[in-house]
């Protein structure tokens, strides 16, 4: 039973140590002891009358305190800086005296204190101008590294954790160093709060590592609580010889708190070898140094290792007496496992001694203590799930936001896409109608021409044969109906061979040309006339009398005449015959007025050529 207990008190041991360093760790360098700077500081602040270089003397003085967690001197100093004038106007001296009550306060367990004293001093630097080396955001990563160092104690754990991550990942951007090592010890230190000794082991090791090498004072710190990491998890034979190394530097230091916590652990290790006398030595060394140093709830922490290992050797009254006195000094302090540390031991002892009442009184009061702790557990715990939950559900609707634009992405490329298809359709569409549109022109006027070439005589552009006769049918039909006056003409170029056979065929073609307009240019525009034959043409006169046709034929022959004489054809003269014949009331169709002309035409030919003659005049 009383092993069992001892086993949990140890494993709650409270690290008073605070692993601090001044601000701009002047000391954390340093390789002469705690008295030897302490000495030749307070000379400096004797010697001068209070002035610009004292009031440095004095910060430099915090900050040795704050680095050897020494709240018992610390407190005086941070007064006597207030009282400079210069203190006033001086921002910077302004936060760290917060800085340093923020450390006073946590090394006296009081961290609701320590976390209002922190956060004014981040206050100020914020709201400041400060010249600091390596800048602002140096000043303010050691502020914010020591307040999430506190902020365990206030059962932060997440909040401490994330913060000291955050604080190492801006260390190691800025290639601070001794910074980056001091969050990773006090990773090591959360995760042995959270009781993750192998995680905590780790994090001290990498700490001992990372420090520089001449910071030997924290690297004897880190190397000290990797020891009582290595007691628990890994082989006591390596924590001892871990904790003596460590106290070799601890003692030339002079880092007497520190000291006082390796007792403790010597003690501690050597009770689990159940070395009893060397862990009563070891924790009687503890408590001595502890009740010097006057940190109440550090001297309590002793006094109950102490009464256990007293109480395991057989001297009850005399662990019952430093039982009490852990009880009563873990009464009015905020260290609930120091109280439930302190009132558990103290139930143990006095259960010991018979004393039942009282000890289910400490037993209650243990139990209060630990419950205190566990609601606050509990409470951060709640918390943290809560972040891990309203994460979840952020990443979630992020999530979903994300799939919704690529969603609505994909809606508009298909969008898109289907314009570009309606454009090209529209396209397509349009060149096809415009294709077909040109086909249909084309066959248009394909149709047109063909039109035109089975109506016209291609060469002088003359009604053809079928056209002239269809064109005299009607014309027939209607000067029959109407006993409207009729004449035809037949007309047939003379001699039109001999002008092909001398000047070739080309010029054939010419003068047939040149003859078609000729007797084109005298009509009427009621009259008709086509090419029937080689070179020979019928001309229909509608409502035209014999007189009149005549007089036609003679202005036909002057035409033809002048067209040659002026033309610059290689012929001199190119005449015609002509057969005229007329409607009459025998007449029957047209053709038969066509055949009648062309007997008079024939007669023509036969009387000479070059003249007219007119069907059934004289003796046809
Ligand atoms: N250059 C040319 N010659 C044609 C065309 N059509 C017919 N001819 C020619 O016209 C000539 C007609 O000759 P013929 O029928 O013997 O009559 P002609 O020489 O005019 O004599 P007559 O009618 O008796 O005065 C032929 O040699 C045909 O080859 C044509 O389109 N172009």
């Amino acid at each position: 039973m009383l092993r069992w207990m001892f086993l949990l008190v140890a494993a709650t041991v409270h690290i008073s140590g605070f692993a601090a360093t001044f601000v701009i760790h002047q000391f954390a360098f340093e390789q002469r002891s705690f008295d030897d700077i302490q000495e030749e500081l307070n000379a400096r602040i004797d010697q001068t009358a209070p002035s610009a270089q004292s009031i440095d003397a004095q910060v430099a003085l915090a900050s040795l305190y704050v680095q050897y967690e020494r709240p018992e001197l610390l407190f005086a100093v941070v007064t006597a800086i207030e009282q400079y004038e210069s203190y006033q106007d001086k921002p910077l001296y302004q936060a760290l005296n917060y800085f340093f009550r923020g450390v006073g306060y946590h090394l006296q367990h009081d961290y609701e204190a320590a976390e209002v004293s922190y956060s004014a001093g981040l206050a100020i630097i914020e709201s400041s101008e400060i010249n600091y080396p390596n800048g602002s955001l140096y000043l303010t990563t050691i502020f914010e590294i020591y307040q999430a160092a506190n902020a365990t104690f206030l059962q932060e754990y997440s909040d401490s954790v994330a913060a000291l991550t955050a604080l190492k990942n801006i260390a190691d951007q800025n290639e601070w160093r001794f910074l980056s090592a001091l969050s990773l010890y006090w990773l090591g230190d959360v995760n042995y709060e959270l009781k993750h000794y192998e995680q905590a082991e780790t994090y001290f090791k990498q700490a001992k590592t990372q420090f520089p090498n001449d910071a030997s004072l924290y690297i004897a710190r880190s190397t000290m609580r990797e020891a009582q990491m290595t007691n628990i998890v890994g082989e006591r034979a390596e924590a001892f010889s871990l904790l003596n190394q460590a106290m070799v530097q601890l003692e030339q230091s002079g880092d007497v708190v520190s000291l006082a916590y390796a007792y403790l652990l010597q003690s501690y290790f050597h009770d689990k070898n159940l070395d009893h006398d060397l862990a009563l030595a070891w924790i009687a060394k503890s408590v001595a140094l502890r009740e010097s140093l006057g940190v109440d709830a550090d001297i309590a922490n002793a006094y109950v290792h102490y009464s256990a290992i007293l109480g395991r050797n057989g001297d009850n009254e005399q662990a019952r007496s430093y039982a009490k006195k852990a009880a009563d000094l873990v009464e009015g302090t905020q260290d609930l496992t120091g109280q439930w540390d302190a009132f558990h031991n103290y139930a143990n002892q006095l259960y010991t001694s018979g004393d039942y009442k009282r000890a289910y009184e400490y037993m209650l009061r243990s139990e209060r203590a630990l419950l205190a702790k566990a609601r606050l557990d509990i409470t951060e715990e709640t918390a943290r799930l809560l972040n891990q939950f309203s994460f979840q559900q952020q990443s979630l609707e992020n999530q979903f936001l994300d799939e919704k634009a690529r969603l609505l992405q994909t809606q508009l490329a298909q969008e898109q896409q289907m314009k570009s298809r309606q454009t090209v359709t529209i396209v397509a569409l349009s060149v096809f109608a415009v294709v077909v549109l040109m086909l249909l022109i084309l066959i248009y006027r394909l149709y047109l021409n063909n039109k035109k070439l089975a109506v016209q005589d291609p060469l002088t552009l003359l009604s053809n044969r079928r056209e002239i006769l269809a064109r005299g049918e009607h014309a027939f039909a209607m000067c029959q109906r109407y006993k409207q006056a009729m004449c035809v003409l037949m007309i047939d170029i003379d001699k039109f061979k001999a002008i092909n056979d001398n000047h070739g065929h080309d010029v054939g073609d010419k003068a047939l040309i040149l003859a078609a307009n000729a007797l084109k240019s005298v009509l009427r525009n009621t009259d008709s006339i086509g090419r029937v034959g080689g070179e020979e043409f019928l001309v229909i006169l509608p409502h035209c009398t014999q007189d009149k046709a005549e007089a036609l034929v003679n202005r036909i022959f002057t035409a033809l005449g002048d067209a040659v004489a002026s033309s610059d054809l290689p012929i001199s003269n190119m005449t015609i015959s002509v057969g005229l014949s007329m409607l009459t009331s025998t007449s029957t169709n047209f053709i038969e007025l066509a055949k009648l002309a062309d007997q008079a035409l024939f007669k023509a030919k036969e009387q000479g050529r070059n003249q007219m003659q007119i069907y059934g005049q004289v003796d046809d």
